[in-house]
């Protein structure tokens, strides 16, 4: 049997279940880019209700994306997926040593995952669509993102960098870029309220990890043509 050792150093085989637009698969797209692993992208289109198939609900019961499977490993949930890629792929660590900036980074990741995405979801917009309005429902998608983007910005403002806690690129940034990408582009958030997150939002886009994980650039995205 091969060590963990031996394990790590053999090429990636490594498949994304992915959606261009899911911002939770948008996460796992930067940490994979940000280690440099190569992968195959498979779409589970959330529009067509692709995440039902039965052979989908193998790899993640829960039917969301993404999932990831690496080998004999199936992982789902961007955050147990990410923690997963730190263990095993330690290149570009993205939780630092200081045991304050790791808990920030934590706490943040944990505030997208737990406490905006999931009042904001594909999943909770659909169970909205007949019951309140469309400005009802923006609103609502609205008060939870700014309430999530308040917070954050008041835990990041004082230890901030050029990234969300320092001068690398760590886990909060992972989770903090498809969130800002989502607040803007679909819930018209006003970016001007967060001024560290209007910062870091202008970093991301130079990073070419950060730049090849966009909705638009992936296999699935509609044809702009
Ligand atoms: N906590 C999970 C949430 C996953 C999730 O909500 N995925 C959404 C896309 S971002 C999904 O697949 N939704 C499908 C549906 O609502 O039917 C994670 O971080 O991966």
């Amino acid at each position: 049997m091969a060590s963990d050792s031996e394990a790590m150093s053999r090429p990636a085989n490594l498949t994304l279940y992915s959606y261009c637009w899911s911002s939770c698969a948008h996460r796992v797209r930067i940490a994979l880019n940000l280690k440099g692993l190569e992968y195959e992208y498979k779409a589970v289109n959330l529009s067509k209700g692709d995440q039902f198939d039965p052979e989908f609900e193998k790899i993640n019961p829960l039917k969301f994306v993404p999932a990831l499977v690496d080998g004999d490993v199936v992982v789902a949930d961007s955050l147990a997926i990410i923690l997963y890629l730190e263990d095993k792929y330690p290149q570009h660590p993205l939780l630092p040593q200081d045991l304050k900036k790791k808990a920030v980074n934590l706490q943040v990741a944990s505030i997208v995952s737990s406490s905006i995405q999931p009042l904001q979801s594909f999943f909770a917009r659909q169970f909205f669509e007949k019951r309140i309005s469309l400005d009802e429902k923006l609103t609502w998608s609205q008060n939870h993102v700014n309430k999530g983007f308040a917070a954050i910005e008041k835990l990041i403002k004082e230890i901030a960098g050029k990234y969300a806690t320092g001068d690398e690129v760590q886990l909060a940034d992972v989770f903090l870029a498809p969130q800002i990408f989502a607040g803007v582009a679909r819930f018209q958030i006003d970016m001007s309220l967060y001024p560290t997150l209007a910062r870091l939002n202008e970093a991301y886009a130079e990073l070419p990890a950060f730049q090849a994980a966009l909705p638009h650039r992936q296999p699935d995205a509609p044809s702009t043509s």
